[in-house]
C-alpha cells in the first residue's frame, strides 16, 4: 500500500458525535438515562407512520426523555435496527464540489458534474441528478437568487442548515401538509415552549436567514409550507437543532447533515448500544444512498431502551453534560455520567508509585487522588491540573488550526502529547486522547513522499497509542475503533523504506524489542490487526453490510496481505530447500 492512499484518507473526523452538535441550544424537560423499560411506559401508537421501524422495535413513552425506541426481542450486535434513506440530507457547504449531493459518493477520477443553472451542486452523473431533480428543482433558483444578493464569493451559498431546512419544508409542501411524510417531520420533538433565552438570538437569526433563502413575502406563501405563525417557524427551527444528525463519509468522515425522523426517535446516552451509520453497502443502488443505519454495538435485551450518543463519548463527564445540556438542553443521567465513584479511564491517570494501578485525575473540587490500587496518592496536584488545562487549550488551537496551518498544529500536538504523558495521564485520558487522534492525523498529512521510516515509524506508534486509548472508553466494535484499527493496519502495511537488515539472530532479536517492528513481524503485526479491524467493522458497520465500505476495503487488505505473507513464507521455504541442497552438494 502506498502512504498517499493514507493521505487520502485525511480526514477531518471528529472524535465522535453521530448527531451534529450545534452552538442553537434547545430545551427539554429534565430527564433520566435509558435502559430498561419500566412500568410506566407506554407504547405510542404511530398512525402508520415510522413505516421503516421493523417489527422488532416499538416506540414508547418514557417518563423523562420523551418518546424513545424499545427492543421486542433479543437484538444481537451487529444486526441493523433501522435502515432507512434519510428525510432529508444536504452537504456541508464546503465539500459541495467533492461528493455527489444525489448519493453522497465521493468524486469519482473523473470529477463530477455540476448543475450548469444553479452552479452550487455537483452530481456523479446524469442519474444521480436525475434523480435529485424532484428536490433540486425548487431549491436551483433559491441558490441563484441567493447567489446575485451575496455580498461576496465566501456567502453565495447558504449554509448546510438553511439547505437542509430549506429541504425540509419544499417536500413538506411538495408531499403535502397531512401526508405521512409531513407528519413524521412534525411529530419529531421540538422545544419551543422551554427554548432558554440564549437560544432566540441564534433562531432568530436562522428564520430570518430561512424565510430569505424561501423567497417567501406574505403570510399566505409562508401558510403553504405548513407555517401559519412565529411560533411555526421556531418550532422548525426547534425540531431541525434537537434532530440533525451528521451525515458522514462511510470512514466517519462528517460531510454534511441528515435527518430522519424514526431514526430521532432514539435517545441518547454516553455509553450507548447503537449507533448511526452510513456504511455504504455494497449491494444497494446509488439511488438509495446514502443509506442510513442505526445498528446494534451490544446485544439489547427484549425492553432495553435502543440508544445512541449524540456527542463525543471519549469527552469527561463534565464536558459531556455541559454539551448536552447546551445542544439538547437535558441532564444526562445516564449510567456513565450517574456514576461519579467509579473509576472513568477518560479521566485517569497512572498510579504516582507505578503499583501499574490507575487513579482518578485530581480536579479543583476534588484535588485529593488516590490510586484505586494501593492507594498512594497524587502529590503532583497543581502540575497534573496545569497539564490538563493546558492541554486543553493546546488542543483547541491545534483542532482550530489543522487546515489552515497545519505545521502550527503539528507543533502544537508533538509537543503537548510528551507533558500529558508524562503528567502520568492514561491514553484513554482527556485530552490526551484526542491530542494523540489529532497528532495522528496530522503526522499521516504530512508524511514525506517518499515517507521516511522515522516519520512512518512515529505515525504507526501514535496510531497504536490512540487505539490502546479508545479501546478502553468505547466498546468492542464501536465503528470508531475499527476505523482506527483499519488504519493502523494500512500503515503497517506501507512499504518500510529501511527496513532493518534481519539477517543476523541479534537483529532478529533487536527487532523483537523495536516497535513497530521491521520486515516479516510487521507484516504479520498488519495481518492481526486487519483482522480484528474487519472484525470490529462487521459490528459498527453491521455484518448485513459486511463491514461496510471500510470492511470491504479491509477484507480486500487482508487477502493482498494474505497473498504476501504467502509469498514470503513460500521464500523462507525456497531458501531452506537452497541451502540444504547446497549443503547436500557441499
Ligand atoms: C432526537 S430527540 C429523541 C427523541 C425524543 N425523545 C422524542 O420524543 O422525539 C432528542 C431529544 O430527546 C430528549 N432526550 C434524548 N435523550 C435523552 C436522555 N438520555 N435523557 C433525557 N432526554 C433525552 C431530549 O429532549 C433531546 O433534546
Amino acid at each position: 500500500m502506498s502512504f498517499s492512499d493514507l493521505q487520502n484518507e485525511r480526514q477531518n473526523r471528529q472524535p465522535q458525535s453521530f448527531v451534529k452538535p450545534t452552538s442553537e441550544t434547545s430545551s427539554s424537560p429534565s430527564n433520566s438515562g435509558t435502559s430498561i423499560a419500566s412500568a410506566s411506559q407506554t407504547v405510542v401508537s404511530a398512525d402508520g407512520l415510522y413505516q421503516v421501524l421493523p417489527t422488532l422495535v416499538e416506540i414508547r413513552q418514557t417518563p423523562s426523555s420523551g418518546r424513545g425506541i424499545f427492543a421486542k426481542e433479543k437484538i444481537s450486535r451487529g444486526s441493523i435496527i433501522i435502515s432507512t434513506k434519510p428525510h432529508v440530507n444536504v452537504l456541508s457547504t464546503k465539500l459541495l464540489d467533492a461528493f455527489c449531493s444525489a448519493c453522497c459518493a465521493p468524486a469519482p477520477p473523473t470529477g463530477l458534474k455540476r448543475c450548469t443553472r444553479c452552479r452550487a451542486l455537483w452530481y456523479c452523473n446524469a442519474a444521480c441528478q436525475n434523480s435529485d431533480w424532484t428536490m433540486h428543482k425548487h431549491e436551483c433558483s433559491a441558490l441563484q437568487k441567493w447567489a446575485k444578493s451575496a455580498p461576496n464569493e465566501d456567502v453565495a451559498i447558504p449554509s448546510d442548515a438553511i439547505r437542509a431546512m430549506g429541504r425540509m419544508l419544499t417536500r413538506k409542501k411538495v408531499e403535502g401538509l397531512d401526508s405521512i411524510w409531513a407528519k413524521e417531520v412534525d411529530g419529531m420533538q421540538s422545544h419551543r415552549s422551554s427554548m432558554p433565552t440564549s437560544a432566540f438570538e441564534s433562531h432568530t437569526q436562522l428564520s430570518h436567514f430561512l424565510v430569505k433563502y424561501l423567497g417567501v413575502s406574505s403570510p399566505y406563501e409562508l401558510a403553504q409550507y405548513g407555517i401559519a405563525a412565529v411560533a411555526d417557524l421556531v418550532d422548525v427551527i426547534s425540531r431541525f437543532v434537537t434532530n440533525t444528525v451528521t451525515l458522514t463519509a462511510p470512514d466517519l468522515t462528517p460531510i454534511g447533515i441528515a435527518i430522519s425522523p424514526p431514526i430521532a426517535l432514539i435517545n441518547h446516552s454516553c455509553d450507548p448500544n447503537t449507533v448511526i451509520v452510513f456504511p455504504h453497502a455494497a449491494d444497494v443502488p446509488s439511488k438509495d444512498e446514502p443509506l442510513m443505519q442505526a445498528v446494534a454495538i451490544k446485544d439489547i435485551s427484549p425492553g432495553e431502551e435502543v440508544t445512541a450518543s449524540y456527542i463525543d463519548t471519549t469527552l469527561h463527564r463534565l464536558g459531556r453534560l455541559q454539551m448536552l445540556k447546551e445542544s439538547y438542553n437535558f441532564d444526562c443521567q445516564c449510567s456513565l455520567c450517574s456514576d461519579t465513584t467509579g473509576l472513568d479511564p477518560r479521566e485517569s491517570m497512572w498510579c504516582p508509585k507505578s503499583c501499574g494501578g490507575m487513579c482518578p485525575v485530581p480536579t479543583e473540587e476534588n484535588p485529593l487522588a488516590r490510586c484505586v490500587k494501593c492507594k498512594a496518592a497524587v502529590s503532583s496536584t497543581d502540575a497534573v491540573l496545569d497539564a490538563l488545562r493546558v492541554g486543553q487549550e493546546a488542543l483547541d488551537k491545534a483542532a482550530s488550526v489543522q487546515f489552515a496551518d497545519i505545521d502550527k498544529a503539528k507543533q502544537l500536538t508533538s509537543n503537548m502529547n510528551p507533558i500529558l504523558t508524562s503528567a502520568g495521564l492514561t491514553p484513554s485520558c482527556h485530552p490526551l486522547l484526542a491530542m494523540t487522534r489529532l497528532h495522528q492525523s496530522l503526522l499521516i498529512a504530512t508524511l514525506p513522499h517518499p515517507p521516511t521510516q522515522d516519520h512512518l515509524d512515529e505515525t504507526i506508534r501514535t496510531a497504536t497509542k490512540a487505539i490502546t486509548g479508545l479501546s478502553s472508553v468505547l466498546t468492542e466494535g464501536h465503528p470508531i475503533r475499527g476505523i482506527a484499527l483499519a488504519e493502523l493496519g494500512k500503515l503497517l502495511i506501507v512499504d518500510e523504506p529501511e527496513p532493518l537488515d534481519l539477517s543476523s539472530p541479534s537483529a532478529v532479536e533487536e527487532n523483537k524489542k523495536r516497535y513497530p517492528p521491521s520486515g516479516p513481524p510487521r507484516l504479520k503485526l498488519a495481518y492481526d490487526t486487519l483482522v480484528r479491524a474487519r472484525n470490529e467493522l462487521l459490528i459498527g458497520f453491521g455484518s448485513a453490510s459486511d463491514g461496510g465500505q471500510v470492511g470491504r476495503d479491509v477484507r480486500e487488505c487482508l487477502v493482498r496481505v494474505e497473498a504476501e505473507v504467502g509469498t514470503w513464507k513460500e521464500g523462507v521455504k525456497e531458501a531452506l530447500a537452497d541451502s540444504s541442497r547446497l549443503k547436500k552438494v557441499g
